[in-house]
This record gives structure tokens, C-alpha cells and sequence, in this order.
């Protein structure tokens, strides 16, 4: 259940996994686009996961459909903004959005950076006009190289500003973060936080990886800290939070149930852990579902839900100041 007095927080959510299939026809539509679908229920199929998919690589494609409609820099900031919209129809009060701009860029050839300054300029819209607090972290997609990366990485930090933290997605088996201790170089410099998508498709080896060589403060996924007795302790001990994301790894077949989901495990072993979606329109999945229907069935009690939402606040990239604020803004409310 979720706990209603409590700040309600997604800290692992991919803004452009996260297009609405309607928004995907519009704009097909409105840039005279084809799509493999000209209306709502054939297109759904290729923009969302309607069975497990056998892996991480073949889960990703679902993404495309969305990224190949962005032909302007508009409809970047309108999937920016709805993404605030869809925060705050699920009743959270602070969200961690995150997002490749290479990737948003790449089909129709966007300035990079152009793309930056839309999704920042979406979300800060719809912060306000929704009331969900919000802040954005940068994804360099491993999936194209290093080369790619750089690029991504200096369109994010041409407005730095506006971005709290740096995180690398995409292929980590064919990708690993060995290639990218330069990159991240660059972004403990500029004062980013750090989270890395790591032991998701890869091992504990990645994870090790990531804390140490990228500066990693928070992993994304980790299901395989759960096969490293001397990480899990290394993790509880030094506060790494652990972005679970049920739905997700089941979908990508990282976890084969949720019966099996570590999540409960991190828990038991005072692993801070919370809980979160991923890519909620690709999954066809929300906060709540993750919360009242994954969560249970992953075996957490009542009591392990609330220390998970619980978490998702303490792992919030805010100040302490901050974090008081949203408890005391909720609690009134
Ligand atoms: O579950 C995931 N694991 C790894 N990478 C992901 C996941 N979901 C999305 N992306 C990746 O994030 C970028 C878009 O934000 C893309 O690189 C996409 O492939
Ligand atoms: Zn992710």
C-alpha cells in the first residue's frame, strides 16, 4: 500500500520511455510520419510490452516508436511536459526524470543540446502548472559508443543547470562501463550526482564497476548485487540505494518472476531500496501498480512497502532541506 501521508517519489523513470502511444500517433500525424499503425490498439503492440521480452537488448527496441516521432524540438518539450502531467495523475510528489538526448535527437537530426534545453524548459512547465516537484538526470546511451556519449555528455553540460545528475543506459553486456571512466570523470567535476544502470543484464562485477571507477552513489536495477554476499554489505554499509524496478525485470527477463525478485532480499538486509517504474508507458505499467500489484507479489509486506517508499525519498538527489520541505508539504496536505 502506499502510505499517503508520505512524499511519493519515482526516482528511476525514462522520460522517453514514457510517450504516450496517442501522443506517438499525434505527432506521427502532425509530421506526416509513417507508423506501423494508424490508430490506438494496432499501434500498441509496437510500442509496448505485451509479453516478456527474451532479453534487455529486444526490451529496449519498445523504446524506438517513441524517440522516431520527435521531429522537432516541440514535440520534445510537449513529451517533456506530459511526462509532469502523467507525474502528477499518479499522485506523486517528486519525480527523477531521465533521458538520452542523443537518442531523442538521433532520427530526425536535432541539435543535442537543442534537445536539452526543450526537456528542461518541458518539465519546469509542467512542475508548475501540475505541482510535482521535478529533477532531470542525463543518460548517455551506451548503445552507440563512447563517441555518441561525448556527445550527449557535452550537450547536458552545456546547460548544467538544469541537470542534477548523469546515469549511462542501454546494452551492458555489450557495453561495460570500463569504457566510460572519462565521461564520468567529466561529470563528478562539473558537480553532478551519479547513478549507473548496472547488474541488470551484467554481474556484481558491474556494479563493483560502477561505485568505484564511475562514482556510482546510486545503481539502477542491481539485481545481481544479491549474488555478492561482500557487496550487499558494501552497499547496506555505505547507503548505495538500489532503484528496483519490478515490472521491468520481469519484462526483460533480468528476474524470471517476481517471486524471485531480489528486492525483497535488499530489504531484509537493510539495503536501501525503493521502488520505481522505469518506463511506464512502455510497460504499460504506473507507480501504483508497481506499489499495490508488483510489490506484493514480490513477497514485500506491508512494512517492507513503506521503508521502500520511504527509501525513494532518502535516495532523492535533494538537499536535507529539500527532502524536509516535500515531508512537510505532504504531511499537510
Ligand atoms: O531498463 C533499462 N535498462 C537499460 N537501459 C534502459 C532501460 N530502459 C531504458 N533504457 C535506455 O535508456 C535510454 C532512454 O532513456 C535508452 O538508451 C534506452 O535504451
Ligand atoms: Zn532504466
Amino acid at each position: 500500500m502506499i502510505d499517503t501521508t508520505l512524499p511519493l517519489t519515482d526516482i528511476h523513470r525514462h522520460l522517453d520511455g514514457n510517450i504516450r502511444a496517442q501522443t506517438i500517433l499525434d505527432l506521427g500525424r502532425q509530421y506526416n510520419l509513417a507508423l506501423p499503425a494508424d490508430n490506438l490498439n494496432g499501434l500498441i503492440p509496437h510500442v509496448q510490452v505485451t509479453r516478456n521480452e527474451p532479453d534487455l537488448v529486444s526490451f529496449l527496441a519498445k523504446l524506438d516508436w517513441g524517440v522516431k516521432v520527435l521531429a522537432s524540438l516541440d514535440a520534445c518539450r510537449r513529451v517533456a511536459y506530459e511526462n509532469m502531467e502523467d507525474a502528477a495523475r499518479n499522485g506523486l510528489h517528486y519525480v527523477e526524470l531521465r533521458f538520452s538526448p542523443g537518442y531523442m535527437a538521433m532520427t530526425h537530426n536535432l541539435p543535442v543540446a537543442g534537445v536539452v534545453e526543450a526537456v528542461i524548459a518541458g518539465v519546469r512547465e509542467g512542475s508548475r502548472d501540475f505541482g510535482v516537484e521535478a529533477r532531470l538526470i542525463g543518460i548517455m546511451s551506451r548503445t552507440f559508443g563512447e563517441a555518441a556519449c561525448l556527445q550527449e555528455l557535452e550537450a547536458l553540460l552545456a546547460h548544467r543547470e538544469g541537470i542534477t545528475a548523469l546515469d549511462l543506459a542501454g546494452d551492458e553486456l555489450g557495453f561495460p562501463g570500463s569504457l566510460f571512466l572519462s565521461h564520468f570523470n567529466r561529470a563528478r567535476d562539473a558537480g553532478w550526482h551519479i547513478t549507473v544502470h548496472a547488474g541488470e543484464a551484467a554481474g556484481p562485477e558491474s556494479i563493483w564497476q560502477a561505485i568505484r571507477e564511475l562514482g556510482a552513489e546510486r545503481i539502477g536495477h542491481g539485481v545481481k548485487a544479491v549474488e555478492d554476499p561482500h557487496l550487499m554489505t558494501f552497499l547496506r554499509e555505505q547507503r548505495i540505494g538500489i532503484e528496483s524496478c519490478l515490472t521491468s525485470n520481469i519484462q526483460t527477463s533480468t528476474v524470471s518472476t517476481l517471486a524471485h525478485h531480489p528486492l525483497k532480499t535488499f530489504l531484509e538486509q537493510g539495503v536501501l531500496a525503493s521502488l520505481n517504474t522505469d518506463d511506464p508507458a512502455v510497460q504499460g505499467v504506473d507507480i501504483i501498480h508497481e506499489y499495490t500489484v508488483a510489490a506484493p507479489a514480490a513477497g514485500l509486506s506491508p512494512q517492507q512497502i513503506r521503508q521502500a517508499q520511504i527509501n525513494g525519498l532518502e535516495m532523492a538527489f535533494l538537499t536535507a532541506q529539500e527532502k524536509n520541505a516535500l515531508i512537510e508539504r505532504v504531511a499537510k496536505s
